[in-house]
């Protein structure tokens, strides 16, 4: 690269409404005779072409970065300044080593005197200490060494959104513990609420660089303070005039709320000067930047535009500023949306795409080239087969199917284990495919069936399943007489024939029948002594039950023959209270058939002649 090891100022630039700041920072810097080379970050997403070529015509280098917005944006809350959630786009100044050294300053930063100097420090990092808590340093002037460690140590914070006030400052104050102290001189703070008035006095001739911080930024907030303290109104005056050396007069950018003031010094804002509620917020209008100056019909005299929108109908364009988008207004996850909070839809990213200038006809060339061959896809003929790779070991060796799919039969009838049904000739009827017969497993295929495993011939495993087995023998009896002398009667080893047979761990080396063990049998109970002693009789049973007949006198048909009596007594006598038993009557249950519109069941006896007698109407 050619500017390699080069000195650079450099600024960042994330929307268009921060660029009057960019602009009228780089016009000072080459107003007061710079030595050094201008460099600008930008974030291409969020910018307008016309923007970029207005930054061409002041800096050396234009430097797309990629935007590093704050996931956690709580903290920017406490110093409410929710639009600053993407500076931590500025650690991507540690990346730029293709520069010695940077001095960093914000865009609203205006020089009063190219401190030049600063590139001479004799370190890697320096800054100025902020006016709200000098323990920290301001961020909007750095004097820094691009380099790795620090720019990915920093995007470790960022990413992690690590910063006590949600933005770039607080990251890198975090980071940056031991900085270089610089004078306030080279970033002076103005600010509206606190001055410290004699030492501005006193130091006032040596003044390096203004920086506006805050919300209301030089180019928004007009050519009065917001407050009209006599300092802040001197510098604010000190960007003014490097403005309107180089780019007076401008419309105000500000896109926001309609500001209040009134007095002849204000600019006029975008809301003041025409009617942009007439037009969709949705769709901002740019224009470029040098076009407005050019539109302007009042050069000279800004303090004196008139305020009044209805006098000035013949500069109508002025006033269509450039428009940037707002970032997130405020924070969802803690409040309700502001009442005045802007429509979201307004983050949407836009892209420009510029007529070409280009005023030469369009020729069509001579001749085009051939167009390729062979680009196009050849339609296989046949289907492609789509079988899956074998994966385990038995899909090898594994048995061709006996049943198949109807349809699979004329593809490969050879391969089928079917056999046509008798009396067919052996061609195989497509049209009508019979039920297939399928051979039946062989008969012999259960002797060929290997019957050893693979730990059959493992000692170990035979010893141990052997001790086992012993263990639980002991509880069985077998029968054998082996007192007698007798050989135990052991049935023929499958692989020994009539050997000796081996003790085997093979399932399959079933026991004969007088090896099996004997089940057990049930012994005959035998009576203890007895707990109940001389209160049993001769046969130990317990004393008979008062009042209990014997067994052996119970006579169950007599005692039912007696409760069928007792039952019709009760019967044939009945108490006056009882209502005589009621017939059944003869007669089918009322079904559909019956009128359903007749509510009373009564009613529709008289049609029924098969109503017997004794029919008792539901009453
Ligand atoms: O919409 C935006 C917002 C910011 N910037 C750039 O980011 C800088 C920082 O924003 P700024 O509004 O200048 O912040 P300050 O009001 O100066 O606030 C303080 O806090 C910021 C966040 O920590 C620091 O970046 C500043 O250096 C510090 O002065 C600006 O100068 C621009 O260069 C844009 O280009 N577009
Ligand atoms: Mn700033």
């Amino acid at each position: 690269m050619e500017g390699a090891g080069e000195d650079v100022y450099c600024t960042l630039l994330m929307s268009d409404s921060y660029l009057p700041g960019a602009l009228v920072l780089a016009h000072s810097l080459l107003d007061s005779g710079t030595r050094k080379k201008l460099a600008v970050l930008v974030t291409l997403d969020n910018l307008h072409y016309t923007s970029l070529a207005e930054l061409q015509k002041l800096y050396d280098y234009i430097i797309p970065v990629e935007r590093i917005v704050n996931k956690s944006p709580a903290n920017l809350y406490l110093m409410d300044r929710p639009d600053l959630n993407a500076t931590f786009t500025k650690i991507a100044l540690w990346r730029q080593q293709q520069f010695r050294k940077i001095v960093y300053i914000d865009a609203d930063v205006v020089t009063l005197r190219a401190p030049d100097e600063l590139f001479e420090l004799d370190t890697s990092f320096a800054a100025v200490p902020d006016v709200g808590w000098p323990d920290c340093f301001n961020s909007g002037v750095m004097v820094l060494n691009p380099n790795l460690g620090d720019f990915y140590a920093l995007l470790a914070l960022a990413q992690r959104g690590v910063s006590f006030d949600g933005a770039d400052q607080g990251l890198l104050n975090m980071h940056f513990t031991n900085w270089h102290r610089l004078s306030f001189r080279y970033n002076c703070t103005p600010s509206g609420h606190y001055q410290y008035v004699p030492a501005y006095r006193h130091f006032q001739s040596s003044l390096n660089m203004i920086h506006f911080i805050g919300h209301e930024k030089p180019w928004l907030s007009g050519r009065d303070a917001p407050s009209s303290s006599g300092v802040y109104e001197e510098l604010l005056a000190r960007w003014w005039a490097v403005h309107d050396r180089h780019m007076k007069p401008i419309a105000s950018s500000r896109t926001s709320e309609p500001t209040t003031h009134t007095d002849a010094g204000h600019l006029p804002t975008v809301s003041e000067q025409t009617a942009t509620e007439d037009l969709p917020i949705q769709h901002p209008i740019y224009i470029p930047y040098k076009e407005a100056q050019i539109q302007s019909s009042t050069p000279t005299a800004v303090a004196s535009t008139p305020t009044n929108v209805t006098s000035s109908k013949e500069e109508p364009q002025t006033s269509l500023s450039r428009f940037s988008p707002p970032m997130t207004e405020w924070d969802p996850s803690r409040a309700p949306p502001p009442a005045d909070s802007k429509p979201e839809a307004l983050n949407f990213p836009q892209q420009s795409y510029s007529m070409s200038a280009d005023g030469e006809l369009f020729r069509p060339p001579n001749a085009y080239p051939e167009p390729p061959k062979g680009m196009y896809y050849e339609v296989p003929k046949t289907a492609p087969k789509f079988e899956p790779k074998p994966l385990f070991p038995w899909e090898h060796t594994a048995a061709k199917p006996t049943r198949v799919f109807a349809d699979d039969l004329p593809s490969k009838p050879e391969e089928s284990s079917i056999t046509p049904p008798l009396g067919e000739e052996n061609d195989v009827d497509t049209a009508s495919p019979t039920t297939p017969t399928i051979n039946i497993i062989p008969p012999d295929a259960w002797q060929n069936y290997t019957r050893s495993n693979a730990w059959d011939d493992v000692p170990e495993i035979e010893r141990y399943i052997t001790s086992m087995q012993q263990a639980r023998k002991g509880r069985v009896q077998v029968l054998l007489d082996t007192k007698a002398g007798d050989e135990p009667i052991l049935s023929p080893s499958i692989e020994a024939g009539p050997a000796r047979r081996k003790a085997s761990l093979r399932l399959t080396d079933f026991p004969s029948e007088v090896e099996r063990p004997s089940l057990p049998v049930t012994p005959a109970p035998i009576r203890r002594p007895s707990f109940w002693g001389e209160e049993r009789n001769e046969e130990g049973e317990l004393p008979a039950a008062e009042g209990v007949p014997k067994q052996e006198e119970w006579n169950p048909a007599a005692k039912l023959d007696e409760l069928l009596r007792r039952q019709s007594e009760v019967l044939m006598n009945p108490e006056p209270v009882s209502s005589p038993p009621k017939p059944i009557p003869n007669r089918e249950m009322p079904s559909s058939s019956v009128d359903a519109s007749k509510p009373d069941f009564a009613e529709n006896k008289d049609t029924n002649e098969d109503d017997s007698p004794g029919m008792v109407p539901a009453s």
